[in-house]
């Protein structure tokens, strides 16, 4: 019974032993890097901030403090660096064998298993390969035609919702729009979320979406295991369920018209069910694909498709909403790029634009660089050392999480003169370097969607910008010398400082897998005559 006793008492001290020793060497090697001091057990985890938006603040913070250069910080035993060096970013994003994903994109995996963008190795190496053609400029052209029609009905909607100058949450429109443009172009089926809302499919994406950023920096929830006793666990069991069903089920009547033959003429053959389309969808590229000399598995089609829908939307919700937003506080910039439609679109604003004269909108194009900057969709991306690295001189243990600090690389004054201001002619002027700005990655695991993203993003933009004038929620918000208003980056007593004055519909950022406001994207839109 006391040798029990003194056992039970004894447990907590050995584990702390013998962690501290597993991990002697690590701390040893990283010691050498800049970080904040850490505690033993908990690192640096009490100091990170309670949620995602003061996370964000914090590694700001620890950016500053440290010769806003490369750190590490630990949470528990978990050895984190945060890289923002141009030289450090070039060897980890050119790498073809660093390409380990952290920890953070498990909480994927029951969603989207092993697709492209949580796998590694070899199955990560053949996939890149078998997907890269569906992104080919005539598949994109096909896609283009999705974009426009959805965007269309996007405007039909928001002149609704806009009606007698109402306040809207942008963020929440564009998650519809988005939702619609990737459920037509990677599965060929309409989901229809700006007219139904409220259906279970469209809710589970949004429920599904928010859940995962919400778990990424719960030190409970993060971990797939441990997330199975929360109180809300039945609820995101349900939302996956109702996922991966409609999803398989799209899947499965896919394979059955490949089989029957009904997909070449899907216009005649099919009329009246939901694949009465003629454009090819991702998912087609996939049922004619092959790996190895053999088609792919139901499950493998399963983990592209669903990858898809997740990465082909939330980000791109961000990336419109923000765009949107900017609009709303940056009158000057707005006028340019409605000039700019003026001279590409001629007399008629009203009709679609074509797919060149997207390419010919020169500023249009400048501006979605520079919202990417201040407000990238994906703010962090990360890393697993599965073997010891050398990166930029200094040693990377095996088993190190590396942070891509994608943000703040937009807010560093050596790259970006005067950073908070909002001033896109600067990519034409003071070009960054190829590791400077960093918004769909780069190297061999990029952003596969990046044309379908920019084409997404400047086709909802230059509609908006024709129909509607893009104004603040309250009168007099506009910026009235081209700063932005929120004040990420500054240095903490600047910040603070400057928040005070913060109004309710000014942005709180959330940085998780994707950017967002926390408190939404708010704006009123007027109907141009
Ligand atoms: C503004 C919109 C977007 C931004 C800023 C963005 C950014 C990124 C970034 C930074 C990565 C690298 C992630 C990492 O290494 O962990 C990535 C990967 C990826 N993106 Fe995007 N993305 C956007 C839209 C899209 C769209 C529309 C699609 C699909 C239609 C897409 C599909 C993917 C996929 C499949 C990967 C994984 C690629 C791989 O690992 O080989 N993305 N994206």
């Amino acid at each position: 019974m006391w040798l029990l006793l003194y056992a039970v008492l004894a447990l907590p001290i050995v584990l702390f032993a013998y962690f501290e020793f597993a991990y002697s060497r690590h701390k040893r090697i990283l010691g050498k890097l800049n970080g904040p001091p850490a505690l033993p057990l908990l690192g640096n985890a009490h100091q990170m901030g309670k949620d995602p938006s003061e996370i964000l603040d914090q590694i700001f913070e620890w950016w500053h403090q440290y010769g806003r250069d490369n750190y590490r910080f630990w949470i528990g035993y978990y050895s984190n660096v945060l890289l923002t060096n141009p030289k450090s970013l070039e060897f980890v994003l050119s790498s073809n064998t660093l390409i380990q994903k952290s920890d953070i994109y498990d909480m994927l995996h029951p969603w989207l298993g092993l697709g492209l963008l949580t796998s590694s190795g070899n199955k990560w190496h053949k996939h890149r390969k078998m997907i890269t053609p569906s992104f080919h400029f005539n598949i994109l052209q096909d896609f283009y035609e999705v974009m426009n029609e959805s965007s269309t009905k996007f405007i039909a909607h928001l002149k609704n919702a806009a009606a007698g100058d109402n306040i809207l949450d942008f963020q929440d429109w564009a998650h519809y729009l988005t939702l619609d443009v990737i459920c037509e172009t990677a599965m060929g089926v309409p989901i229809n979320a700006m007219d139904n809302n409220d259906s279970a499919v469209v809710k589970a994406f949004k429920d599904m979406c928010y859940n995962i950023n919400m778990r990424a920096f719960h030190p409970l929830k993060r971990s797939n295991f441990m997330y199975r006793f929360a109180p809300d666990y039945p609820h995101y069991e349900k939302t996956l369920k109702i996922l991966q069903d409609f999803t398989n089920e799209v899947i499965a009547k896919r394979i059955a018209a490949h089989r029957t033959g009904a997909v070449e003429g899907l216009t005649s053959k099919s009329e009246g069910d939901e694949f009465k389309r003629k454009k090819l969808a991702f998912l087609d590229t996939l049922l004619s694909s092959s790996i190895d000399g053999r088609p792919l598995t139901q499950h493998e089609i399963y983990e592209e498709v669903s990858t898809f829908m997740f990465e082909g939307h939330d980000t791109t919700t961000s990336g419109v909403a923000f765009a949107v937003y900017l609009l709303s506080r940056h009158p000057e910039e707005q006028r340019k790029i409605y000039e700019e439609q003026l001279a590409v679109m001629g007399d008629d604003m009203k009709r679609d634009s074509t797919f060149q004269e997207i390419a010919e909108m020169k500023y249009l194009d400048l501006f979605i660089k520079e919202a990417q900057r201040l407000y990238p969709s994906v703010p962090f991306i990360g890393r697993y050392t599965d073997k010891e690295y050398v990166i930029n001189g200094q040693t990377i243990p095996k088993g190190t999480t590396l942070n891509i600090g994608i943000v703040i690389l937009g807010y560093d004054d050596r790259t970006f003169t005067e950073p908070h201001r909002f001033w896109p002619e600067r990519f034409e002027l003071q070009r960054p370097g190829p590791f400077e700005y960093v918004p769909f990655s780069a190297g061999p695991r990029n952003c596969i969607g990046q044309k379908f993203a920019l084409l997404e993003i400047k086709t909802v933009v230059s509609k908006i910008v024709r129909s509607f004038e893009v104004l603040p929620a309250l009168d007099g918000q506009e910026s009235k010398d081209g700063y932005i208003n929120t004040y990420l980056g500054l240095p903490q007593a600047e910040r603070l400082q400057r928040e005070q004055t913060r109004n309710k519909y000014d942005p709180i950022l959330s940085a998780v897998l994707t950017l967002k406001s926390k408190n939404g994207l708010h704006l009123r839109l007027r109907e141009r005559k």
